[in-house]
């Protein structure tokens, strides 16, 4: 199969290593960047210094910076186009590839923030506003970028309504180290990816201030509800909060000191600004992007976030690291459930 991955931050880089390195059946695996002198450092260092330092790029991995428009009369040779920017890049990179035939995935987790509809707007809904005749999908689920590029044992799931390509994703990723899933419900997929970052920064500020394992553990179960009542009052399946993208990936990335949002709670805690917090990073952490879009839209929909409120209030400012817990501990009794 021959594949092409657009975007060498950490997870696209990752993505491609492990296609080349560990499928059964041999791929042509092409990665590309917007930017030419990254791709030439990186052909001649063998390895991405900027975004995955510690991986070395298999032999058999193509290497391509041609500009998009260019690119755009050879995707049509490609058996998957995936990419793999943040969420920012999103509704750019759909509108370049946007009449390909062959199937297309994103890879970005999140809520576009600042979108043309106000609404902030996941992945599935910029491609039926900037691409709607392509046939396309979501690779989501419990996968750091470098645990995959070092073929340690991992899940993922395709989602997709289309099984073409939910076949096609399968077919590109899955190997000995790397389970791929299908599923077909897209916004319950999006929606997991999508929270769990925000819930993530909760998480880390929890434990920078040595809150107990007990405080964590309730972030979690509580944040889980919320995503779910979240996903299902947009016409997601409650069942797929209980799967990878789901409860998988919130309690990867709310527990694992190798996540970026999570590293975003824990330095807010020791007193740095949200600037130096993101500055220190090198790389995206889509939950203090999509925060307010995802409490936005649970507003509109009527729906209760009180963790995710509390993560806004903290990245807008309004309340302190200490303020954050006072205000959810403060909360009268409920029942439990969703
Ligand atoms: N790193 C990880 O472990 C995983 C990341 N993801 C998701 O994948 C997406 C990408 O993450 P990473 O590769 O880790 O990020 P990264 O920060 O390591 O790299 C970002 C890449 O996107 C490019 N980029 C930045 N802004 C862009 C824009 N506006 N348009 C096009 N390209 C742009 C950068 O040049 C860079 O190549 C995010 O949404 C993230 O949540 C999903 C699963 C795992
Ligand atoms: O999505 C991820 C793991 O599944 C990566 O999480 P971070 O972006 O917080 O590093």
């Amino acid at each position: 199969m021959k594949i092409i991955v657009l975007g060498a931050g950490a997870w696209g880089t990752a993505l491609a290593v492990s296609a080349c390195t560990n499928a059964r059946v041999g791929h042509e695996v092409t990665l590309w960047a917007r930017d030419a002198g990254q791709i030439d450092a990186m052909s001649h260092q063998g390895v991405n210094a900027r975004y995955l330092p510690t991986v070395e790029l298999p032999s058999n991995l193509s290497l391509s910076a041609a500009p998009l428009a260019l690119l755009g009369q050879d995707l049509l040779g490609y058996d998957l186009v995936v990419l793999a920017c943040p969420m920012a890049g999103l509704r750019g990179l759909l509108s370049q590839v946007n009449g390909v035939k062959a199937p297309v995935a994103w890879l970005c987790k999140g809520f576009e923030s600042g979108s043309a509809a106000a609404d902030g707007l996941m992945g599935h809904e910029i491609l039926s506003q900037v691409a709607p005749g392509l046939a396309a999908g979501v690779l989501s689920g419990p996968s750091f970028a470098l645990e995959v590029a070092q073929s340690k044992p991992t899940a993922l799931v395709a989602a997709s309504s289309d099984l073409r390509v939910r076949d096609t994703l399968v077919a590109a990723f899955h190997s000995a180290s790397l389970r791929v899933y299908a599923n077909d419900d897209v916004v319950g997929v999006e929606v997991g990816g999508g929270v769990k970052n925000v819930l993530a920064i909760a998480t880390g500020l929890c434990d920078g201030l040595n809150l107990g394992l007990n405080a964590r553990a309730a972030l979690i179960t509580r944040g889980l509800a919320e995503m779910t009542r979240l996903g299902v009052a947009l016409g997601a399946r409650a069942e797929t909060f209980m799967g990878l993208s789901g409860l998988g990936d919130l309690v990867l990335t709310a527990t694992g000191d190798l996540s970026r949002n999570r590293r975003v709670g824990f330095a807010l805690s020791q007193g740095q600004t949200l600037a130096q917090a993101v500055a220190s990073l090198g790389h995206v952490a889509e939950g203090v992007y999509s925060a307010r879009t995802v409490v936005q839209r649970a507003r509109t929909l009527g729906v209760e976030m009180p963790i995710s409120q509390c993560v806004v209030d903290l990245l807008d400012g309004k309340i302190g690291a200490t303020q954050a817990v006072t205000q959810l501990m403060g909360r009268g009794p409920a029942a439990e459930g969703l």
